[in-house]
C-alpha cells in the first residue's frame, strides 16, 4: 500500500484544494507557534477546514499543551484532527478524547536521540497516530516543525516496527529523498512542508514530482 500523504502549511482554500488534487489525504492547518513559516489564523484555518470533502482529514496543529487550551483550539476551527506538536506535561489524551470523542489525536515526536523512541512508544499507547519530526523543542525559542531538516531515520524505523498506531514522518522530506526516506523508515504516511514550496507558497511542479517519486 502506498503511504498516505499530508501537506502541511496549508494557507488558503485554494491551496488546500490544489494538494487535495494531487491525492492528499490529509491537510495540516498551522495555529500560532513560535517559531516556523507555516502559521496563519484561526480564522484562515476554520475557513479552510469547512471547505475539505469528508474522507481528506484536517489536521490543527496546536502549540498549546493544557487540555483545556487544546480543546478551545480545535472547537474554535472544527478540524477532524488535532496534531500536538509539544509534550503535554499532564499527559491528558484520555481528558481530551473524552471531551472531543470524534476528533482523533496525533502526537509529535522529535527525534532526537533514543530517549526519542522510548517517548513515542509510551505515547502510541494514548493516541490515534504519531507523526516524527525534526524540531527541537529545548532551544530558547522552540522549533516545534516546518524546518526543512532530516531526522536520524533509524531511530524513526525503530519506532515504526513497534508502534501500537500508524507513523506518519516528517522533517525535509522532498521528491529526491523520499523513496529513500519510505524504504529506511515504513511509515504509514508522510508529511511535508517546504519540500512541495516556492518562496513560500505550494509548487504544482514539486507537488506533482513528490506524489509521482511516492508511487501515485
Ligand atoms: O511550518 C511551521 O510553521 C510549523 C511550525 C511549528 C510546528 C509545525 C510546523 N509545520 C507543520 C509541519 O508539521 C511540517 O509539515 C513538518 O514540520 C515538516 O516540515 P518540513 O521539514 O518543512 O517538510
Amino acid at each position: 500500500m502506498l503511504p498516505k500523504i499530508k501537506i502541511c502549511c496549508i494557507s488558503s482554500v485554494d491551496e488546500g484544494k490544489i494538494a487535495i488534487s494531487y491525492g492528499a489525504s490529509a491537510l495540516g492547518l498551522v495555529g500560532y507557534m513560535p517559531s516556523g513559516p507555516g502559521v496563519i489564523t484561526d480564522e484562515m484555518i476554520a475557513s479552510i477546514a469547512k471547505t475539505v470533502p469528508p474522507p481528506v482529514a484536517t489536521f490543527l496543529l496546536t502549540s498549546e499543551t493544557r487540555a483545556e487550551d487544546i480543546i478551545a483550539h480545535q472547537q474554535k476551527v472544527h478540524t477532524n484532527t488535532i496534531q500536538i506538536v509539544d509534550a503535554l506535561p499532564e499527559r491528558s489524551y484520555a481528558y481530551i478524547k473524552k471531551q472531543l470523542p470524534f476528533v482523533k489525536l496525533v502526537q509529535v515526536i522529535h527525534v532526537i536521540d533514543d530517549a526519542s523512541v522510548d517517548e513515542a512508544l509510551e505515547l502510541s499507547e494514548e493516541v490515534d497516530a504519531l507523526l516524527l519530526d525534526s524540531g527541537n523543542p529545548n532551544l530558547a525559542i522552540k522549533e516545534l516543525g516546518g524546518t526543512g531538516r532530516v531526522h536520524n531515520w533509524q531511530l524513526s524505523r525503530r519506532i515504526v516496527e513497534r508502534s501500537k498506531v500508524p507513523v506518519f514522518l516528517a522533517g525535509g522530506l522532498r521528491a529526491d529523498n523520499v523513496q529513500q526516506a519510505i524504504d529506511a523508515v515504513q511509515p504509514y504516511g508522510l508529511d511535508l512542508c517546504s519540500g512541495v514550496r516556492t518562496n513560500g507558497m505550494l509548487d504544482k511542479q514539486k507537488l506533482d514530482m513528490f506524489f509521482k517519486a511516492v508511487g501515485y
